[in-house]
């Protein structure tokens, strides 16, 4: 036999859990198997009740459980039993000098850090939470997985006891529960670790000194972006947003799939009507707003019809029965939303392959971050803004005023802009998208864009957004020549002023909204 498939028996056991999950059976079983069990007060009280033998860790160390369960299991008597590489001669002998028996099993789980914190309550309830033994105790159980196993999930007591009655845990399973353990406390010191930094920290602004990042993962996906890249899926600890997804149908999720997805949630939750956003490579070919969610899609669809076959449709509100129907006869990658009325994931699944997702969460408003080679680049999200993006807030910088309709159609279009890769032009007539013009490296091939996407007669008398100012007349002019009705973009140009001039030769009214939105 290797040394890999050598079992050790299990004998003696501590058991401190906070989660206390599955403990009575967990400990029937265990004493069941012949297996000694030493516990820490209230774990060691439900282990009693439930009418199984345990030694309390204080008669084992022979001092108390002190300072409100500060010091438990901080003692030498117990750390020596987790420590000793009973693979050793020497380890062995001094056991017996000292009077300590080993264990074969650590069985701990924390106290509640993170979901203290997350409670919002104070600063001295949160350090209380800190757990100090526990985490000694899994790491020290783990260092010697030669000899001692180590359960930290409540998940794994049926593969426990399943173990133990079969003699042990063989050394890779040691090794995989060591590996599992220290990940869960380094997790866990990340999540102290980032509390302490943002409350105590040396900080710059919002900026904490250190940004402590954990992610276990999910699964493994086919491939990357190409199929020569291998590729996985971490969640973070928050256990939210597109990433928790539930999949009620289809195929299974690729990279690119969650690419496009998370962009078209983005575009899609920007509205506050019923919205929908059909994307292709991180870009909008299709956003609209209607009375419901089938003319929203009908209208979005209607922006690019042959960009949108293959598409990643996000929805701000439930999917109709109807809304439904229309995807079905539609090519599509994915459709993602908060929800399905009854029958419509029946209707959608008509196609085998269509990947059906459901996120309750609207997309998270916290920071986001970019790794670069060598480091980390965060920033807070690019959320739309009450300045700038409220027309309330736009200065007209030439042309007639806009009606109160004619602002919300121009407003719809900055918005929707928002959504496009930069540089960015977008048109848009009656709450949708008509042409789109992303990713070009300058305005003036986005602006030709928009409007070779939108065609003639889509444009004349559109309402255009720039994602940035115009840098000269030139993309302006793009779409004055085209017939657009007004414009709205940052301003802050140095030539802001032959802008303005361009636009009012043209007899196109243009705000300013003081507001960008880059997008790269
Ligand atoms: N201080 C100690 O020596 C100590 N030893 C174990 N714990 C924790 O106490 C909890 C179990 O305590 P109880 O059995 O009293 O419910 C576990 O989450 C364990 O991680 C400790 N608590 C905090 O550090």
């Amino acid at each position: 036999m290797t040394a890999e498939g050598m079992k050790r028996p299990i004998r003696r056991a501590l058991v401190s859990v906070y989660d206390k999950t599955g403990l009575e059976e967990l400990a029937r079983g265990l004493h069941t198997a012949g297996v000694e069990l030493v516990s820490t007060g209230s774990t060691a009280a439900k282990i009693a009740a439930a009418g199984v033998p345990v030694t309390k860790v204080e008669e084992l160390t022979g001092f108390p459980e002190c300072l409100d369960g500060r010091v438990k299991t901080l003692h030498p008597r117990v750390h020596a039993g987790i420590l000793a590489d009973q693979r050793l001669d020497s380890h062995r002998k001094q056991l017996d000098e000292l009077g300590v028996r080993p264990f074969e099993l650590v069985i701990v789980n924390l106290y509640p850090f993170r979901e203290t914190v997350a409670s919002g309550a104070s600063p001295d309830e949160c350090v209380e939470q800190i757990d100090i033994g526990g985490p000694s105790m899994v790491r020290a159980a783990a260092k010697n997985h030669p000899s001692v196993a180590v359960v930290v999930n409540p998940e794994r007591y049926d593969e426990l006891l399943a173990a133990v009655e079969d003699g042990g845990f063989d050394l890779a399973a040691r090794k995989r529960l060591a590996a599992e353990a220290f990940q869960h406390t380094a997790a866990y010191d990340m999540a102290v670790a980032n509390w302490f930094a943002e409350g105590y920290g040396a900080d710059e602004g919002p900026w904490p000194d250190f940004i402590g990042i954990s992610y276990a993962r999910k699964q493994v996906l086919r491939y990357g972006e190409n199929p020569h890249q291998p590729a996985a899926l971490y969640l973070d600890p928050t256990g939210t947003g597109l990433a928790n997804a539930e999949q009620l149908h289809g195929k299974e999720m690729s990279y690119n799939n969650f690419v496009d997805t998370d962009a078209a949630r983005r575009a899609a939750y920007d509205h506050a009507d019923p919205c929908v956003a059909i994307i292709k490579h991180a870009n909008p070919c299709g956003i609209a707003v209607g009375a419901d969610v089938a003319e929203a899609h009908r209208k979005a669809h209607a922006c690019d019809p042959l960009s949108a076959f293959g598409g990643v449709i996000a929805v701000n509100q439930p999917v109709s029965v109807a809304m439904a129907e229309q995807v079905a006869e539609i090519f599509t990658e994915v459709i993602v939303a908060p929800d399905y009325e009854d029958g419509a994931v029946e209707v959608l699944a008509r196609k085998k392959n269509i990947r059906v997702l459901r996120c309750a969460d609207a997309p998270a408003a916290h920071g986001e971050s970019r790794p670069i080679e060598g480091g980390l680049l965060v920033q807070a999200k690019d959320r739309l803004q009450a300045e700038g993006d409220d027309p309330a807030n736009w200065t007209l910088a030439t042309g007639e005023a806009l009606s109160a309709d004619e602002l919300a159609e121009l407003a719809f279009a900055w918005k929707a802009c928002r959504a496009v890769k930069s540089n960015a032009i977008l048109l848009a007539k009656d709450g949708a998208t008509v042409g789109v013009g992303m990713g070009q490296v300058n305005r003036v091939d986005s602006a030709k864009l928009a409007v070779q996407r939108a065609g003639e007669e889509r444009t004349r008398g559109s309402y255009a957004a720039s994602d940035a100012f115009f840098p000269f007349p030139d993309g302006l002019e793009v779409l004055t020549s085209a017939g657009i009705k007004a414009v709205a973009q940052p301003g802050g140009s140095v030539r802001d002023e032959q802008v303005v001039e361009a636009a009012e030769a043209a007899g196109v009214t243009m705000y300013f909204t003081g507001t960008r939105h880059f997008f790269h």
